[in-house]
């Protein structure tokens, strides 16, 4: 366990201004919170300042808005859910710096919660710049870093702040870190990993360290299409980043040379829109229609998940298999969540998987309770599991 300072050396705070990075990057349906256990894990770490008297203030970013500011990426829309979770009033300040938040933190009283608004909405927040991190730390007199699932990026409230304010591990950064290392430190082999879902351009580098270290890697879910298309197949309107298929290549390529299997889909369900019970086919990988898009993998792909999930001792998941928000293509995500939950069972599995949609997939299928471990982390997790030092984690053991 890395040495940082926890909550426990936090003791005489009652009227402290506390800045707490929390991730409230949450699955969004229709305007609403479609999956709150991110909220459900930093809810101790908040409640636990917010009973020593301190004046809580939640700092945390949502989607990916560029250092603008963008409507329906404000933090205004989940406050509600926060305050559902915390059972507490949760105010919200308009800016998470400048006079919306210096007046809404006058405000507070002890034992108060305020949110301020998403940290991307400035540049300063992902070049962590050394002005904006001075502006964000004006507003506490101590730092708590909550996020986990963050602590991958060295932005200016998962990174920069602990720099100026004394700073703290919350509770929620200290067990994710005690029980990967308890379930992942040093795993039974063969390890399988899945990787899916749909952020392809920040997740693929990390897959040629991951290949390195587990015995078959299963990609799925949006990630699957660039491997796919990098090999000359035709994926139609799928999302797939064919700039990066050099990348996908070389992957392959390091794969090979560490023994690690590489599991592609070998069909896939097809439809011309992306909703609800759009109409869809499934077809073989070589006959994807130029016209379609692949929003899950096929029933024979899920055969072959299945297997390598039976095969393995360890299972490392990451991502879904399919866009599975909207039915019918949750089916192969479904299935595998419910193989690996039966394995986990039966103890011939040790089954760690995570990220926000990751997780809000585990409990559609309904077994999140019976995965070894659920972490919050998507990308996080991928990096600690790679052995990355994680930035926003190394600056706490700074001292
Ligand atoms: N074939 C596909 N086409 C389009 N979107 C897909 C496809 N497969 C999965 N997805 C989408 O991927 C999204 C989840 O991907 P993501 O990489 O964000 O996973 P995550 O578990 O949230 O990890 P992190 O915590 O790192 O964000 C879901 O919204 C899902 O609809
Ligand atoms: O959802 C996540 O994995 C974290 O909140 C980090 O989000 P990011 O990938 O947009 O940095």
């Amino acid at each position: 366990m890395p040495a940082f300072k926890t909550l426990d050396d936090l003791t005489d705070i009652a009227g402290k201004r506390v800045l707490v990075r929390v991730d409230l990057n949450v699955p969004v349906t229709d305007g609403k919170v479609s999956d709150t256990t991110r909220i459900e894990r930093v809810a101790p770490t908040i409640l636990e300042l917010s009973e020593k008297g301190a004046k809580v203030i939640l700092l945390a970013h949502f989607g990916r808005p560029k250092g603008e500011p963008v409507a329906d990426q404000s933090l205004s829309l989940i406050a509600p859910a926060v305050e559902e979770v915390l059972d507490q009033r949760v105010a919200f300040a308009s800016d998470c710096i400048g006079a919306p938040a210096a007046d809404a933190i006058a405000k507070m009283e002890n034992g108060d919660i305020l949110l301020l608004e998403n940290t991307r909405f400035h540049k300063g927040e992902e070049k962590n710049e050394p002005g904006f991190t001075a502006e964000l730390a004006k507003n506490g007199d101590l730092y708590v870093n909550d996020a986990f699932s963050a602590a991958h990026r060295a932005h200016a409230s998962t990174e920069g702040l602990a720099h100026h304010l004394p700073a703290y591990a919350g509770r929620t950064m200290q067990a994710e870190l005690e029980a990967l290392e308890k379930g992942l430190g040093q795993p039974t082999r063969p390890v399988v990993a899945i990787v899916g879902g749909a952020k392809v351009s920040t997740k693929i580098d990390l897959l040629s360290n991951l290949v390195t270290k587990v015995d078959a890697l299963v990609i799925g879910g949006g990630m699957a299409n660039t491997f796919i298309a990098a090999q000359g197949i035709n994926v139609g309107k799928s999302l797939c980043e064919h700039d990066l298929a050099d990348t996908a290549r070389s992957i392959m390529e390091t794969a090979k040379t560490a023994g690690c299997a590489i599991v592609l889909p070998v069909d896939g369900v097809v439809a011309r829109e992306f909703k609800a019970n759009a109409a869809n086919e499934t077809v073989d990988i070589n006959a994807i229609p130029a016209d379609a898009m692949m929003l899950d993998v096929g029933p024979k792909s899920v055969e072959l998940i299945n297997g390598w999930i039976g095969k393995a001792a360890t299972l490392v998941w990451n991502g879904p298999l399919g866009a599975f928000e909207i039915a019918p293509f949750d089916k192969a995500t479904v299935s595998a969540a419910l193989h690996a939950a039966e394995q986990t069972r039966a103890g011939k599995l040790v089954s760690v998987a995570g990220g926000g949609d990751t997780v809000s997939a585990l409990n559609h299928a309904e077994v999140a309770d019976d995965f070894s471990y659920v972490s919050t982390a998507g990308g996080a997790f991928l990096e600690w599991m790679e052995g990355k030092e994680l930035p926003g984690v190394a600056v706490l053991t700074k001292g």
